[in-house]
């Protein structure tokens, strides 16, 4: 800002979001750039061949949040659209946003007793689109009152919402939605995309991202939260090179499954040999032993921890049960890099000295934190950070965001998840996959976030093919996920 004349930022980004909104209005197809890393994206547009005629609303805020709205208003009237805005607070308003809103033709539905006038709520109904310019970056708290009535009004009944930065009411910095926001069909973000675009519950409000570059680029400090790209992610898989041998690809240790949950021993074992362990030693009982055998027989077993030749990493607890805790430990104890995951996670001790990666459920990490799971899944971000401190461990916190948190600070969000994940044993395929990229030499935040990722585009791939994958389906799909992968990106 120190750089540029007064306004300028904000010229950028109004202009960025009337561009979004014609090019949304015009129907065009496939021509949005956004994120579509929820899988889906796609968005209903209400086509009128442009910005000509169609019903715009404005909710103005009485910050910048609502000057942008007003100037790309501006912009969207003087290209013939019917533009109402709904001032939030008329003693508080963007001064020069709202002078040239009237300018270029908009009207102003709102007075000053209130924005909830007959008009103003008629409108919002009618819209084509309704711009949520109520609050930016600069919100605290959910929404109240009239706006919380408004947004629940626009979020229900309005053709298209898009939001102005963010859906206001939201958290920006956390996920977090400390109380009532707008639900977003859209969002056009400027500058960078925020933290609370990008996990849960807030993304969920998000919508389709659409990011305008408004030349923060050489300015941006180092993000808070990082999420990989397919590319990313291809450059990261360790690709076996001409003098590979098993050993070099990495041996990865595997206690998981037992009588009770064999299923548990057959699906993580396969995902770590799906994930280029160079072998996998599994430990178990006999009679799964021979199961894993007949299903994986590239893999080799012992009775126990104690019985299991070299490795370089262990992959602990996917249906491990409750009888085992001794040998989790003993795993724990080995000095060598360890996924905890599933019953693993109840024998954690109280400082880890081995490079760590602990892949809870929320339900899961609500026990290890000793607090309620619906807290957790309210503060994702503040809860994985916790545990990772507390225990100096990566943590990757599963679900709907699936986010992979360093002790040091770094936080990664996955983007590829799917609800299709969300089934029985696709996590013991994750604790696979992470177990051999661990083995294979990966630091714990790159072995969960390639995991997550791998994990994430095979539960698609699996989603296309079989609707409802199962986690056999998800496994199923792994190879060809990795190959579509690194194969994209010319790394074969
Ligand atoms: N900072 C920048 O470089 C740029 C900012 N821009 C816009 O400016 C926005 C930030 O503007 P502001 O800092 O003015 O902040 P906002 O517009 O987000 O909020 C403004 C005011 O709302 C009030 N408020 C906060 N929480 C509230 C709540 N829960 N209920 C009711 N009122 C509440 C506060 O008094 C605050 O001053 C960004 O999100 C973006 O839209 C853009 O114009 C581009 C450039
Ligand atoms: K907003």
């Amino acid at each position: 800002m120190a750089t540029l004349p007064d306004g300028a930022l904000m010229q950028r980004a109004a202009a960025g979001l009337a561009a979004v909104c014609a090019r949304i209005l015009r129907g065009a197809d496939n021509a949005s750039p956004g994120m579509d890393w929820r899988g889906g994206g796609q968005v209903t547009r209400p086509a009128r061949g442009g910005p000509y005629g169609a019903r715009v609303v404005l909710l103005v805020g009485s910050g910048d949040n609502g000057g942008d709205a007003l100037w790309a208003g501006a912009r969207l009237a003087r290209r013939g659209a019917r533009v109402d805005a709904v001032v939030l607070r008329h003693d508080r308003v963007h001064e020069s946003g709202l002078s040239a809103f009237l300018d270029a033709g908009g009207r102003v539905l709102s007075d000053d007793d209130g924005p909830l006038t007959p008009a103003a709520e008629q409108a919002v109904r009618k819209a084509d689109i309704v711009l949520d310019g109520i609050l930016g970056i600069g919100g605290k708290g959910g929404l109240r009152d009239d706006a919380a009535y408004l947004a629940a009004l626009a979020s229900a009944d309005a053709g298209l919402v898009i939001a102005v930065d963010l859906p206001s009411g939201i958290d920006a910095d956390t996920g977090e939605t400390p109380g009532a926001h707008v639900r977003a069909d859209v969002t056009v973000t400027f500058g960078t995309h925020k933290v609370g675009l990008l996990i849960d519950p807030a993304a969920e409000a998000a919508g389709h991202i659409e990011l305008v570059d408004i030349g923060l680029g050489p300015y941006l400090p180092r993000p808070a939260v990082e999420m990989l790209e397919h590319g990313d992610v291809a450059a990261r898989i360790p690709v076996p090179g001409r003098h590979a041998d098993k050993y070099r690809r990495g041996v990865l240790g595997m206690l998981a499954g037992s009588t009770r949950y064999r299923g548990a021993a057959l699906l993580s074992v396969g995902g770590a040999v799906h994930g280029g362990a160079g072998m996998v030693r599994y430990a178990g009982p006999r009679e799964v032993s021979a199961m894993v055998l007949e299903r994986w027989p590239e893999a080799v077993t012992a009775p126990d921890v104690e019985h299991t030749d070299r490795v370089q990493a262990w992959a602990v607890g996917s249906g491990l049960g409750d009888d085992r805790g001794d040998e989790a430990e003993a795993a724990l104890a080995s000095g060598l890099p360890v996924l905890v995951d599933a019953d693993g996670l109840r024998h954690l001790p109280a400082e880890l000295t081995c490079p760590a990666l602990l892949t809870p459920h929320a339900g899961e990490l609500a026990r290890m934190l000793d607090v309620d799971r619906g807290d957790v899944e309210a503060r994702r971000l503040h809860h994985a950070r916790e545990a990772a401190r507390r225990w100096g461990a990566t943590v990757l916190l599963k679900g709907s965001t699936t986010l992979v948190v360093s002790p040091d600070g770094r936080v990664r969000v996955n983007s590829t998840g799917t609800p299709a994940l969300a089934t029985a044993g696709s996590g013991d395929v994750l604790a696979g996959l992470g177990g051999a990229l661990l083995a294979a030499g990966l630091d714990p935040l790159d072995a969960g976030s390639v995991a997550a990722h791998i994990h994430g585009v095979a539960g698609q791939v699996a989603a296309g093919t079989a609707g409802q994958p199962a986690a056999s389906d998800v496994l199923d799909a792994v190879p060809g996920a990795m190959v579509s992968l690194v194969a994209a990106h010319d790394l074969l």
